[in-house]
């Protein structure tokens, strides 16, 4: 059965997220006040091991079990020249990640995660949002319970991202929607569009804003009309990771803008959620202010396919690797602090 078969499924999902375990994190904290070293000198590397304490559930968590899930759409307002690719590319990506060669490909092997790439509908592009609602509700809704079941129990962590040419476009739609401020302020250059494709970026998404201004404003409504297949699947698979308790990685500008809608309405949403890295994309670090996350890594990258996130999966590790294995004061017979 699809995870999310009804819009009532998927409201009530939204509605009812879980909490962190209040029991592990204060263990782990203590923890981190017993290891060999003065309080707070791994700085961040403590609260990423407390923050996964908390969603696992457990004093001393552990990525054996890591996904990266990578979701691809395409996009019926590409026909506006938004993006410096043909949408061609999408499925020759998916097709390029299945043989091995992709970025993701690379970055996924060195974190350790299994890869997972979920192709939605390649030649069935999604209604140009210029003049029409991007998806009906039953395709947003299979979108969703898509991105639901790559999120299996028993994961440790779950990378998500995205392929699907001029999703930025529609990344920074979402955003303008969710949050407001000037389509300027949102629209970047992708995957290197000009000035005059910049232009026509903003041009499409005041024309989407416009269209869409009188529909409702609830998360739903906003990634139904102004996002895409893969961007719906990432909303999806990070409420089902949250429902699991499964502890996340975003990646970069169009990631984190499928939460947009969701976190507008619901800020908790990202509770469960580590930003891997901040994209050389331009509205990535305004939309973070929003979200309420620090990235990890800010490395100049802007690629999506969860590659940043995959790469701050290695931060992670470490995190882990010396809040497990680091001696106690005790065990080490090392004088502790006053
Ligand atoms: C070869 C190639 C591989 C990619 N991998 C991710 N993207 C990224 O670029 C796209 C978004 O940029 P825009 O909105 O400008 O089309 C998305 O597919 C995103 O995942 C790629 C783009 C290309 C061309
Ligand atoms: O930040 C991203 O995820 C991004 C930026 C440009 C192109 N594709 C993805």
């Amino acid at each position: 059965m699809s995870r999310f078969a009804t819009l009532v499924a998927f409201e009530s999902a939204l509605g009812r997220l879980p909490m962190a375990d209040a029991d592990a994190i204060a263990a782990a904290r203590a923890r981190q006040a017993s290891l060999t070293k003065p309080a707070g000198s791994l700085g961040r590397l403590e609260d990423i091991a407390v923050f996964m304490a908390g969603w696992q559930g457990t004093v001393q968590p552990v990525i054996e079990q890591g996904r990266a899930a990578i979701f691809a759409g395409n996009h019926g307002f590409v026909v506006h020249g938004v993006s410096a690719f043909p949408a061609s590319v999408t499925a020759a990506m998916v097709g390029n990640f299945a043989a091995g060669g992709a970025a993701i490909n690379a970055l996924a092997g060195a974190a350790g995660l299994d890869l997972k790439v979920i192709a939605l509908d390649l030649d069935r592009p999604t209604a140009d949002f210029t003049t029409a609602a991007a998806m009906d509700e039953a395709e947003c809704l299979a979108a969703l319970s898509a991105g639901a079941a790559v999120v299996e129990p028993g994961l440790h962590l779950l990378v998500v991202g995205e392929m699907g040419i001029g999703n930025s476009t529609a990344a920074a739609a979402l955003c303008a929607r969710s949050y407001g401020g000037a389509p300027a302020l949102w629209v970047g250059p992708g995957t290197g569009v000009d000035a005059g494709g910049i232009a026509r970026k903003v041009a499409v998404v005041e024309q989407a804003l416009a269209l869409h201004a009188d529909a409702p404003h609830t998360p739903f409504e906003i990634l139904r009309r102004l996002g895409g297949r893969e961007i719906a699947a990432i909303a999806g698979a990070v409420l089902e990771a949250r429902r699991l308790r499964i502890p996340v990685v975003l990646d970069g500008f169009i990631s984190c803008a499928a939460l947009a809608p969701l976190a507008a309405a619901v800020p908790a949403i990202t509770d469960h959620c580590l930003a891997g890295h901040c994209s050389a994309e331009p509205g990535h670090i305004r939309l973070f202010g929003h979200l309420g996350l620090d990235p990890l890594l800010s490395l100049g990258m802007r690629l999506g396919e969860g590659s940043g996130a995959a790469l701050a999966v290695s931060v992670i590790r470490a995190a882990l690797a010396t809040h497990n294995g680091m001696a106690t004061f005790a065990e080490a017979g090392v004088a502790d602090g006053l």
